[in-house]
């Protein structure tokens, strides 16, 4: 790219930036609100999400044309002791334990290291690392506090809890993949127990559904508002795979009538219902949530299942639901919808001179796909890859519902011709 046409995408990007700043702008300007916000609440209106994820492609692509590769790529390579400052700082709740402080006076890093066990030096580095990217603050030299960010990671400790699902053993399978892709007979496995997940851990996935509910709420929580539910009635939604049934807590105390079915493994069901007899206790003594199988049902969702496994499995999942289905049901499936650099013609593309799937606005899509890839041989897919396997089990992708989150939901209803 000559030096004039970088030069002219660099203003092309300041007009864009500045105008959807301006959105965003004029939305804080006319609100009340001044409370620091829970994670993924509440969701911001269309344009201001519209303009948030513009501002967000913006920066990343700023960096791509402002900075020198080497440094660029330099950072990129070692962003992961990023990623391990931050499980750092939430396995030892640093965000709690600064929730006690005063914001402005903040906390010393000798009183965080003797309430975490973490030497004080060691500790001031990784709270420090943290506080140039804006998670933490040091308001002066060795005093420490909330910002916006960590202060979310205060409020919710089923967020830390997804964080720390990263942290733990998705970050020690990252780092058998390198070795697992250049090896000649594994690079081309697509079994779920040929992994780097299996590499690294020598076994079978755990159960994580304290993480999943932290996660659905920080990545999935437009998919409450932006589809619409409330035109269901009192259908019953069977969560397929619910593990505690993270979603259907969240959408019983938006939707009264709904009712819920959470299907998943017996050893599941057992920490569903605690979690359940904790949160929500009325809707299981009102039979409005069972923790068991259904068919026939009006709606079978899933979130965060087809995505962690290989096409063929998938399309057994899909199958059994098939059979499952009355003429009328709809599958439900909320996973990360990837976008390319080069756009889907099912998808909102980005406005220029932004790539089509806004960049680093979504590129969480990516990195995720990279982690199914790693733990077991799942994916995050394009919409034109779901409506391939929904077509093998006889089914097809009739709507993608693009939300105000990370997460979006696919419908999937039965192929007339199947
Ligand atoms: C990634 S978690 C998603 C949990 C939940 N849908 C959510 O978003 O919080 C995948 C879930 O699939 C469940 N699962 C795996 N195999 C299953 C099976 N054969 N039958 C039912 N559930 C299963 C796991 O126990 C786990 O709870």
């Amino acid at each position: 790219m000559s030096n004039a046409e970088r030069a002219q995408q660099l203003r092309d990007l300041l007009r864009l930036l500045n105008d959807s700043a301006e959105v965003i702008i004029k939305d804080w300007e006319g609100s009340e609100q001044t409370a620091p916000v829970e994670s993924g609440a509440p969701l911001p209106t269309p344009e201001v999400y519209e303009a948030t994820r513009i501002v967000t492609g913006a920066c990343g692509m700023f960096l791509d044309l402002v900075q020198e590769p080497g440094s660029r790529l330099t950072e990129i390579a070692c962003v992961y002791f990023l990623s391990r400052a931050l499980h750092v700082a939430a396995q030892a709740r640093v965000a709690e334990i600064l929730a006690d402080a005063d914001p402005t006076e903040g906390m010393s890093a000798a009183l965080i290291s003797e309430k975490t066990g973490i030497n004080d030096q060691k500790l001031t580095r990784v709270l420090r690392t943290l506080s140039s990217v804006h998670v933490f603050k040091e308001v002066r030299n060795g005093y420490f506090a909330n910002n916006r960010t960590s202060d979310a990671l205060a409020r919710d400790h089923y967020l830390s809890d997804w964080l720390l699902l990263h942290g733990l053993e998705y970050y020690t399978a990252a780092d058998q993949l390198l070795p697992l892709l250049f090896d000649k007979v594994k690079t081309n496995a697509t079994s779920d127990r040929i992994t780097a997940w299996q590499d690294a851990m020598g076994a079978g996935l755990r159960n994580w559904t304290r993480g999943m509910i932290g996660g659905g709420r920080a990545i999935a929580s437009g998919i409450h508002s932006d589809y619409p539910w409330e035109a269901l009635g009192s259908s019953t939604i069977v969560d397929v795979g619910g593990g505690a049934g993270g979603t259907s807590l969240d959408l019983a105390g938006r939707f009264p009538n709904l009712r819920f079915v959470v299907e998943d493994l017996p050893s599941t069901i057992q920490q569903a219902q605690a979690v359940w007899t904790r949160e929500y206790p009325e809707a299981l003594q009102r039979g409005r949530v069972k923790l068991q199988p259904i068919k026939g049902a009006e709606v079978y969702f899933m979130r965060a299942i087809l995505h962690d496994w290989p096409d063929d499995q998938c399309v057994t999942i899909l199958s059994h639901l098939r059979a499952a289905m009355g003429p009328d049901s709809i599958i439900l499936v909320a996973d990360q919808v990837v976008n390319t650099t080069v756009g889907s013609p099912l998808l909102k593309a980005a406005p220029p001179p932004l790539p089509l799937n806004y960049g680093i606005a979504r590129y969480f899509g990516n990195m995720h796909d990279l982690t199914m890839m790693a733990i077991n041989n799942g994916m995050e897919r394009t919409p034109e890859m779901s409506d391939t396997i929904a077509k093998r089990a006889g089914l097809k992708v009739t709507k993608i519902w693009e939300c105000r989150s990370i997460i979006y939901t696919a419908e999937l209803r039965v192929r007339e011709d199947s």
